[in-house]
């Protein structure tokens, strides 16, 4: 019997998520002898699930919710044998994983969008025990991404980031970290890294590197310089597509890394939009882990 598991986040988004839920179970039975609706009640509760699905061998999972669902359900896949095939349907505020392979922002347009008969293999990260799908990061201006509140983004979308991200700006901070990886090594002062798995974010191509969801590799990028101009021109740069080409960035291709800081402060890692590991890390690429649904083609 094929059966499906629908998680949907009903807090993620404007809350009107479970308004989509009949087209979708409509649309869904046609593939499926068996489709199963469940709201997460509360945080954390969608990891759990998830897990029990790929145990239970369920053979698609679609995800309605934002970034935070998403990531949570990858961890509940990431260390199962059998993973179920991912349909993620953007019920966010942001969707900012959803936009890398939908055009659609509309939940009930990306529900006529799914096509299920066309999948993907894409790349998730490890850092230490956990796992994200995006990307995972540290510095300042990540605090400024993540102390968003859902009130702000509702309100100013995209730009409540840029607001707070102009907030911090002028607290200069700099870390002296040591980075050995199999594609290159650094060691010195580093105010913010990121290790991306897809090189974008949004319509922002950071680099002129690969966009792919599976290159089997993770795109880290170091800000040696905590100065505000630096982080000015770092910013303009990721706007242009060239971050690559910044002085004050490092940027290094890999499949592995380990980072350490060595003065021994504590630095928490965001992971896909959430804080839940700490220097030293130790971070690689599984590549094509997850296979995902993707849209239909546009004619
Ligand atoms: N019933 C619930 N009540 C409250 N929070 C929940 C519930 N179910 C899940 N959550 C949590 O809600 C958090 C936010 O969800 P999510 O990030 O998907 O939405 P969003 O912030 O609107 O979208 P985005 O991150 O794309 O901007 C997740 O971390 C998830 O664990």
């Amino acid at each position: 019997m094929k059966k499906c598991l629908v998680l949907v986040n009903p807090a993620s988004g404007d809350g009107k998520s479970m308004e989509s839920i009949p087209k979708l179970e409509k649309r869904l039975e046609e593939d499926f002898d068996q489709v199963e609706i469940i709201e997460t009640k509360e945080e954390g509760q969608g990891e759990k699930l998830a897990q029990k699905a790929c145990r239970e061998k369920v053979h698609s999972l679609f995800v309605i919710g934002g970034d935070g669902t998403i990531h949570e359900i990858v961890n509940g896949l990431a260390e199962e044998d059998h993973r179920p095939i991912l349909g993620l349907l953007p019920g966010g505020t942001n969707n900012t994983y959803y936009r890398l392979i939908g055009e659609n922002q509309d939940l009930a347009a990306a529900i006529d969008d799914i096509d299920l008969k066309t999948t993907t293999e894409v790349d998730l990260g490890q850092c230490n025990d956990r796992f994200f799908i995006y990307y995972t990061c540290f510095g300042r201006l990540i605090d400024a991404t993540t102390s968003t509140d859902g009130e702000e983004k509702e309100r100013l979308g995209p730009m409540a980031y840029v607001k707070n991200i102009f907030k911090a700006l002028p607290e200069d901070e700099s870390y002296q970290i040591k980075l050995v990886s199999d594609g290159g090594n650094y060691q010195g002062p580093a105010s913010h890294v990121y290790a991306f798995l897809v090189a974008q974010m949004g319509n922002l191509n950071f680099s002129e590197i690969s966009s792919s969801l599976s290159s089997g590799k993770l795109y880290v990028f170091i800000l040696t310089n905590a100065k505000t101009a630096s982080k000015l021109t770092a910013l303009k740069d990721m706007v242009m597509g060239q971050l690559d080409k910044n002085e004050d960035i490092q940027a290094i291709t890999c499949s592995q890394l380990s980072i350490e800081e060595l003065r021994g402060e504590s630095v928490d890692l965001d992971m896909d939009g959430e804080m839940e590991a700490k220097l030293p890390a130790q971070i690689r690429v599984l590549p094509k882990h997850i296979r995902i649904y993707l849209p239909k083609e546009k004619d």
